[in-house]
Formats: C-alpha cells, structure tokens, sequence
C-alpha cells in the first residue's frame, strides 16, 4: 500500500453508476500517486449493507489506497422464481454506512450500464436475465430494473428449492451475453443443485467487475463458500491479477450468519434460524473429538436441524473448500455446508473442519529477538521455525549462483516463481533450520558475505514477495509452524491461531544490539546513535510499501524489557496451550 491516501479534498464518498466515471476516478488515482505500491480494493456486494459486509470492508479500507464497493443486485444469478424483485434496494443507508467506514467509492451501475441488458430492453428499463426457465426465450422475463416493489405474481412454489433437480433447468447460455462457466464439478453440487445458473451468473458479473475495476484485491466473504471458492478458481484459471481474500462469516450473537436475506425474517423464524450454526457447532465439537467420516458429521448436523418442525432442509454436505469435491472423510480440511429454509426465505451456512495444526505468528520491530524467540519457541513446542529470512537468502544464493543480477527484477521473478524451498529443523539447535533450494541443500551458502549484501535487493521486490509468500502459506496449509516478520500475522497467516506482536524499548533493544556487536565483532558503538537509528528504522518499517509492520488487531503483545529469551518463550509457550486447548 502507497503512503498517501487518495482522496479528493472534502468529499467522503463518491458514488458513480457509470464504468466511465469509475475508471476515470481510478485513473486520475492512480496517476496522482509517485508510489509504486498504489493498492485498490473491491467488495462487491449486492448492498442492503450489514455488519458482515463491513467487515469485508474494513479488512479492505485497512489494506487498500482506494476501496470500491459496488452494488449491484445482479439479474444474472437469480432464478426465475426467485427473490429479485424483492431483495432489498436501500442505496442510500447503504451510501451513508459506507461513508461511515471509510469507503472511497461505490460503484452502483444499472444493469444496461453492465451490459446485462439488451438494447431494445434497455430502451423500454428491462433487464436481461433473472433467468428464463423456459430458457430458449432468452430475452429474460422483462424485469423491470431496480424494480424493488414486492412480485406481483402469486407466490408460487420454489422449484429450485425442492429436493429433486429443476427438471427444466434454465438454460442462461441463451442470454445474449458473454458469459464465464466454472467448472461443471463446481456448481453442480451444494446450491448449485437447486440454483442452477446461479454461479454462471455469479462468475460472469464479478469478472466483468474485476475487470471494470482492476483492483490488487478483491474481498469476498466465507458465509458463501461456495462463490468463494468459485472465484479463486476462476481467477487462477483466467489468470486475473487480483489476489481474492476470504474473509471471516459474521454472526449474531445467537450464531446466526448475517445475511441481507435475514430482513425476510420474522423474529421468531430468526431465533429457529439459530439452529444452522447449532448443528455446525456439534458437528465440530465431534470433529476436535476425532469423528471424521462424513457420514457421521452430515448425520450430527442433520438431528439438529430436525429439532426445528418449519426448517427444511436443502442440503448438508461435506467437501474439500477448495475444490469442493465431495469427502467421504476429512483427511486434511473439509468445509461442512447447509442450506435450508424457513417459510420462503432460503439460509445458508458452514464451517470449516480442519486438522491444521496451529501457526504462531510473530511480529515487531526491529532488534526485538524475533528470530532468536521464535527460534525457540518452535524447539520448544516442537513445531517448525519457518525461517523466512532464510527463503530470501536461499532465493538470493540462487540467484548469484545462476550469474542472474539482483536487479534483473523479471529474470529474478522466473527464478522465483520457478523454484521450490524446503526448510527442516536441525537436530542440532544451534544450526536451527537446515534449507534447500530445488534439492539443493545451501544451509552454509546462504550465510556467505555475498548473500547477506544482497539479499535486501531481493526481498525488496514486489514480485519475489508475492512469490515467496504464495510457499510460506503453502507451509501454512498443513501448519505446525512458527514464522517471525513485519506482516506474517497481518498479511502471510492472517488466520493464525497465535499472533504475538514481540516488542521491547528503543534503550532495550539498543542496549542489545550494542551488546551483541561487541562480543561478535568487538565494536564498541555509541547507545545514544543506536538509538536513534533505531528510531528511525521503526519509522521505516511502519511505513515501507512492501510488508509494513502492524500490529494485528488480534495480537498479544509481548514486551520483553527486562525478560530472557527463556522467559519470553516460556510467556508464548503458556499463551499457545492457552490458544489451543479444546
Ligand atoms: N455474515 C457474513 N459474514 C461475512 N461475509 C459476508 C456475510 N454476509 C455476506 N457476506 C459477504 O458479503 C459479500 C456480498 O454478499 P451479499 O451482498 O450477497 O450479502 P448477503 O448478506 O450474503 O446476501 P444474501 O442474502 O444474498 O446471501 C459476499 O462476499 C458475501 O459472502
Ligand atoms: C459476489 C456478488 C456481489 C456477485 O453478484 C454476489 O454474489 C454477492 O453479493 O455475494
Ligand atoms: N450472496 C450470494 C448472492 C446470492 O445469493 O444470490
């Protein structure tokens, strides 16, 4: 992220309806910063804003120079006898929320502006989609657009929502439009059994926003896993360069997920809802005691929906998150996914069931002993020191080794997006972490003078970055782990069971330092001037483009005047049994 916010002077939000405007605002953005690391954020939503998208948002307002939300009730994704006419339009609490958090822009275009509307509809207000069950009419059904009065139409029943499959199933290749299809295994299971066209529609319009937009990253939330891991699929298949991040489901204090749909709640239905994330809940507690067969955890899940007569349940399954195959057990990680309805309004909800074992992230300024306590800590617990100074050393190494210069950046970036880092604990403690480059051991190398002069050339680049944080979460897919930095608990393992944020005083941390370049190198420097770089450099550090130090919000802090490495591990050893007890 750029240092500068941008923003023109007194005005909070701006909401366009156009991609003209759009694009002009982000384009004089964009020209208007001398930083290279100018960042756009997009949450797309369908609006009636609630606390759970406003986590979205606040995740993105925190990441991100500019952050654009857009609102769009999307016609393409709707069934025809599903809720478009009714969802809810409220654009104007949603714009003052969004001024509330910080929002930069909402781009809210008609559907003919997204192209979801043939021309002559266009003229006479109707949209396309809201797709057409008799499908081979294609034009849509003539909704007109942003029609948000109730549906004139007697409420017929929800053919999508039953249990057998639609047997005229909308045909939304008709529409006259081009559209994204993920893959068949992907959206013909979980809602895409009853909302069929639905993730077409889904994966057609984000692209279309995604590419209107062209953000760093875009932000969706867990609540709907599916859609989530549709668009991760589609972005790394179409090889869009946004990085997608998940985000956390919200809930009501009774567990119930927000969801825009609950407005269609009466009070009582909304406290029967509750019983979703019940039967989530029990499915867990038997999962952290060791069941794993799908079969089990579906049937856990299934008896608790049961306690609830009016609830009807569309489906309970168990798949892979990412690729949402379905499990007959969970090996390494599950996603555990309902949907169900109560009266007309359709619910969905899930979690995820994982074997993961626990990351301890560790972030601070610099001379803290980060690397000397995670050090320990990882010996101590018997997890793995992902030593994340080592990767850019080896990477370095290689680099040298392969007579490619330091600042060659894409010649680097092949060499990183190329080779492959493995790291292991050492038997021996004071080698710590043995590392090899492509099968090439370097655990000596990466020390050598050479290395250490460039290895911050290295790191400084964006796309190395990139690349070597894509391996450490690949590490952090099966856990065990401990890494130290300025971003892993923020950026590299958001998710981490621990977060410490390891400080100590500018006098303490100097007073270190001094201490150690005098028994290793018999310097003798001055406290006063050490300091004060020190000073500076925490400055540096809050403020660098790539990778610069926050504390997350969820991070314990450490302070460790006065204490030994021993006593600090000890601290984050009884914090991590704390964290990580049933
Ligand atoms: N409770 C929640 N927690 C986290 N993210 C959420 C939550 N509800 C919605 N989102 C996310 O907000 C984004 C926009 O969703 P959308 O506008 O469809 O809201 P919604 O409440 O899910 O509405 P719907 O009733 O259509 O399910 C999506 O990425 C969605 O996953
Ligand atoms: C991603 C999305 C905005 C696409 O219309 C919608 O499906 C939603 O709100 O989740
Ligand atoms: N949040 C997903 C949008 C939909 O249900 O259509």
């Amino acid at each position: 992220m750029g240092l500068i916010r941008w923003k023109p002077e007194g005005i909070k939000v701006r909401l366009f309806t156009t991609v003209a405007a759009l694009r002009c605002y982000l384009r004089q953005a964009r020209a208007g910063q001398l930083n290279s690391e100018f960042e756009v954020g997009l949450v797309p939503t369908m609006g009636a804003l609630h606390a759970g998208h406003l986590s979205l948002i606040e995740k993105a307002r925190k990441e991100n120079d500019v952050v654009v939300v857009s609102i769009f009730v999307n016609p393409l994704q709707f069934g025809p006898t599903e809720d478009f006419h009714k969802y809810p339009r409220q654009l104007e609490s949603d714009r003052q929320l969004c001024e509330q958090v910080g929002v930069d822009v909402i781009f809210a275009p008609k559907a003919a502006e997204l192209g979801v509307v043939s021309q002559e509809e266009g003229d006479r207000g109707q949209v396309l989609g809201v797709r057409d069950s008799l499908g081979d009419r294609g034009q849509g059904v003539g909704v007109r657009e942003e029609d948000s009065s109730p549906n004139t139409q007697p409420p017929t029943p929800n053919p999508s929502l039953s249990p057998t499959p639609n047997p005229q199933p909308p045909t939304p290749c008709s529409l006259p439009v081009t559209q994204v299809i993920p893959p068949l295994p992907m959206i013909s299971l979980l809602c895409g059994r009853s909302r069929q066209g639905h993730f077409q529609g889904v994966a057609t319009i984000v692209a279309k926003l995604l590419n209107i937009v062209q953000p760093e990253t875009a932000y969706f939330g867990q609540k709907d896993a599916q859609q989530l891991a549709i668009i991760r699929r589609m972005v790394q298949d179409l090889n869009f360069p946004v990085k997608i991040v998940g985000c956390p489901i919200v809930r009501e204090p009774s567990g119930l997920a927000l969801s825009s749909r609950n407005q269609y709640l009466t009070p009582e239905q909304k406290a029967e809802a509750a019983i979703l994330y019940e039967g989530l809940k029990k499915a867990l507690i038997a999962f952290l005691e060791g069941e794993i067969k799908s079969q089990h955890l579906i049937a856990i899940v299934k008896a608790q929906l049961a306690r609830v007569s009016s609830l009807q349940t569309e489906y309970v399954e168990l798949v892979h998150p990412d690729t949402l195959k379905p499990l007959a057990e969970i090996e390494e990680v599950g996603l555990l996914a309902i949907a169900a309805r109560l009266g007309s309004t359709r619910l969905i909800d899930n979690i995820i069931l994982s074997k993961r074992q626990p990351i301890v992230a560790i972030d601070g300024p610099a001379g803290a002993g980060k690397s000397t306590v995670a050090r320990s800590v990882a010996q101590s617990l018997g997890l793995l020191y992902l030593d994340t100074g080592a990767m850019y050393r080896a990477l370095t190494w290689l680099v040298i080794k392969s007579g490619i210069s330091v600042d060659d950046e894409p010649g680097v970036t092949e060499i990183a997006s190329t080779c492959q880092i493995d790291l292991r604990m050492s038997d021996d403690p004071q080698t710590g972490v043995r590392v090899w480059i492509n099968g090439q051991e370097c655990t000596q190398e990466i020390r050598y003078e050479e290395v250490t002069s460039n290895v911050s050339a290295i790191a400084a680049q964006k796309a190395v970055r990139d690349e070597l944080v894509k391996q450490q979460r690949q590490w952090g897919e099966k856990g065990g782990l401990v890494a130290e930095g300025r971003d892993i608990g923020t950026h590299v393992f958001p998710d981490a069971e621990l977060k410490i944020f390891l400080t100590a005083s500018v006098e303490e941390r100097a007073r270190r330092r001094r201490a150690d370049l005098q028994a290793s190198r018999g310097l003798d420097l001055s406290l006063e001037k050490m300091q004060q770089d020190l000073s500076e450099r925490d400055w540096k550090d809050s403020n660098r483009d790539i990778a610069p130090l926050r504390k997350a919000t969820d991070a314990i802090e450490v302070n460790t005047d006065g204490l030994s490495v021993t006593q600090v591990t000890e601290l984050i050893t009884n914090f991590y049994w704390e964290k990580t007890k049933l």
